[in-house]
């Protein structure tokens, strides 16, 4: 049984997966715990909005956890598990959502033969639409796994991947709404340019990709076949397509999720 849950970062992703155990209620909110890098106004902040436990005292924050999660950035990630370390006992899982960095490098950092899962959640986790992806290092069991998976599952999906999968999925699911909101900014731009005013077009963007959305899930029809289906022969989608083809828009996207996941590798490297 889950009692307590530690973070270890109070940032964006953090907060996206406090905000959504609190609202699916995974454990109580005074039994989920926060430090980071001695920031107390952000502590603060984290306490008034979800009645957290923010602490900078390390020691509080580790003792007792059944899991502790790691989300610092990927270079403080040494510092930050210098820090703690003489805390953790061999019996606590640790959780990393750090970009880059492998089970590996946590375990031999903590000097303990602890169990590491490693995963990549994105900041929907905030509203309950995580699509997360974990992977075990070696201490870890397959009891281990379904702890995170079931913590997982309070804020969205979760796919179970090797471990060297995981710089695709970063490139993929966690950069990924960064992606898709790229492409909302772009859409707003041209609304407004084009005289719609900027609320109308918020709601009838907003609505566009969250029924594109629901298609992908609920139809039967790939994904091709749903595109296809928009598109009148010589119809004004046709028009739109044409010219992100003549902009190598598939190119870009694709060249855009390799090097997002070239990059997790080099967060890796570099540490
Ligand atoms: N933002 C996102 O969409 C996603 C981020 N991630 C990963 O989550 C991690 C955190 O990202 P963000 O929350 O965006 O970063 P952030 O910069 O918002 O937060 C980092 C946190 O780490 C804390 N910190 C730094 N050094 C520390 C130390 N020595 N001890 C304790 N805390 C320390 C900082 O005070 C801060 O609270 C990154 O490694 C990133 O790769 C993973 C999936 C998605
Ligand atoms: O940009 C980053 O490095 C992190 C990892 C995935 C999403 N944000």
């Amino acid at each position: 049984m889950v009692n307590k849950v530690s973070f270890i970062g109070a940032g964006s992703m953090a907060e996206a997966i406090i905000a959504g155990m609190v609202n699916k209620k995974y454990v109580p909110s005074e039994q989920i715990y926060v430090a980071n890098k001695e920031n107390e106004a952000r502590l603060n902040e984290l306490k008034e909005k979800y009645n957290i436990i923010g602490h900078t005292n390390k020691e509080i924050v580790i003792q007792d956890a059944n899991i502790i999660i790691l989300a610092t950035k990927p270079y403080d990630m040494a510092d930050a598990i210098i820090d703690v370390k003489k805390y953790i006992q061999p019996n606590q899982l640790i959780i990393s959502v750090v970009a880059g960095i492998s089970t590996e490098f946590i375990a031999s950092h903590i000097e303990k033969d602890v169990a590491v899962i490693r995963a990549m959640p994105n900041t929907s986790a905030t509203i309950g639409y995580s699509a997360t992806a974990i992977t075990k290092g070696e201490y870890a069991t397959d009891e281990h796994i379904q702890i995170a998976e079931q913590l997982f599952q309070a804020i969205g999906t979760v796919s179970v991947v090797e471990e060297e999968e995981m710089h695709i999925v970063t490139g993929i699911s966690g950069s990924g709404p960064a992606y898709v909101y790229y492409l909302v900014e772009a859409m707003e731009k041209a609304a407004i340019e084009e005289g719609l005013d900027k609320q109308t077009a918020k709601q009838l963007i907003t609505q566009t990709i969250i029924g594109a959305g629901e298609m992908l899930k609920y139809s039967k029809e790939p994904v091709t076949i749903l595109r296809e289906n928009v598109t009148s022969p010589n119809g004004t989608t046709a028009a739109g397509i044409q010219t992100l083809g003549e902009y190598n828009f598939q190119e870009a996207v694709v060249n855009c999720v390799k090097n997002a996941t070239k990059r997790s590798m080099e967060l890796g490297k570099k540490k």
